[in-house]
């Protein structure tokens, strides 16, 4: 079977020997491994019992990025919304010459009475994860299929498993726009993102579609082609935020980089019967 699902995680193991794992719990992400080797970053600490949301993969912003602002209905929703700590469903599964797909959803019916009351709007959400033998694309549609309009963040917050984080680079980001939310400023990018400290900046509408994750010289690195999806969030907690995450080893932040691709800088609007969709397509450099 292309997808299985074992307790709380489903898994697709494509012919090639590809694999990707998919945590009910969240529809995070917590695992794509292509030649044997694991590209997303999952802390050793990590909670997998639903009671907090998971420390890596792909965790699945909606509908506020970071802790909402009063009076906006989201002000009292959890920090990154419900999305991550909601338990959705595999709703479907196939495969075809080249991919096997998953495909999970999250409707206002199905996330807790408490979120509910404190997002009341009619939504659904489908999450579609395709693997293909050096690829995977995640893929979120957002359909309104109540009588009033809502607002939304959302944001692939991934996590890549790299060698060494004093040696990445971001490539795409130059000449762009950025809050920088460790300084409390705003910038403009030059030149390539390295890490030398706490990180954790959003790029708003960030024109190019391919970013790049450059794991050092000559020693490959991962690519982000996003669709629909107009900002990007760099993070690494560096080391006096590590120790200060329970669910986070004080020295993994050597080994990840959080680079995320979404709609934050601004809510998107989505009236009634409306849909919108974005998504990302991970492939190896
Ligand atoms: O600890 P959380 O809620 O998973 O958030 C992790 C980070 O997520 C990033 O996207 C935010 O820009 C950071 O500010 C935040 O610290």
């Amino acid at each position: 079977m292309p997808v299985s699902q074992k307790n709380s995680v489903a898994v697709l193991t494509h012919p090639s020997g590809a694999s990707a794992e998919v945590h009910l719990f969240g529809a995070t992400l917590t695992s794509w491994k292509v030649d044997g080797k694991e590209r997303v970053f999952v802390s050793k600490q990590a909670v997998l019992d639903g009671s907090k949301a998971i420390r890596g993969g792909i965790p699945l912003i909606f509908p506020v990025f970071g802790k909402g602002k009063a009076p906006h209905v989201t002000a009292s929703l959890p920090q990154h919304g419900f999305a991550r700590i909601s338990r959705w469903t595999l709703a479907n599964s196939s495969e075809d010459a080249h991919t096997v797909t998953a495909q999970f959803a999250l409707d206002h019916t199905t996330i807790s009475i408490e979120h509910r009351e404190l997002w009341p709007y009619d939504f659904s959400l489908v999450y579609t994860v395709k693997l293909a033998a050096n690829t995977i694309e995640t893929h979120l549609r957002v359909h309104n299929v109540g009588d009033k309009p809502f607002d939304f963040n959302t944001l692939l917050h991934t996590y890549f498993m790299i060698p060494d984080a004093s040696k990445v680079r971001v490539i795409g980001l130059s000449g762009c726009d950025y809050t920088d939310k460790v300084l409390q400023k705003s910038s403009r990018q030059e030149g390539d993102v390295v890490i030398r400290g706490e990180v954790d900046s959003v790029y708003a509408g960030v024109k190019l579609s391919d970013i790049q994750i450059q794991f050092g010289e000559g020693e490959g690195g991962i690519q982000v082609h996003k669709n629909g999806l107009g900002d990007i969030v760099v993070w690494n907690p560096w080391i006096e935020k590590s120790a200060g995450m329970a669910d986070f080893g004080d020295e993994e932040y050597h080994r990840m980089i959080c680079v995320e691709a979404g709609q934050v800088a601004e809510f998107i609007a989505l009236a009634p019967e409306g849909y919108w969709e974005g998504s990302q397509v991970l492939s190896l450099l």
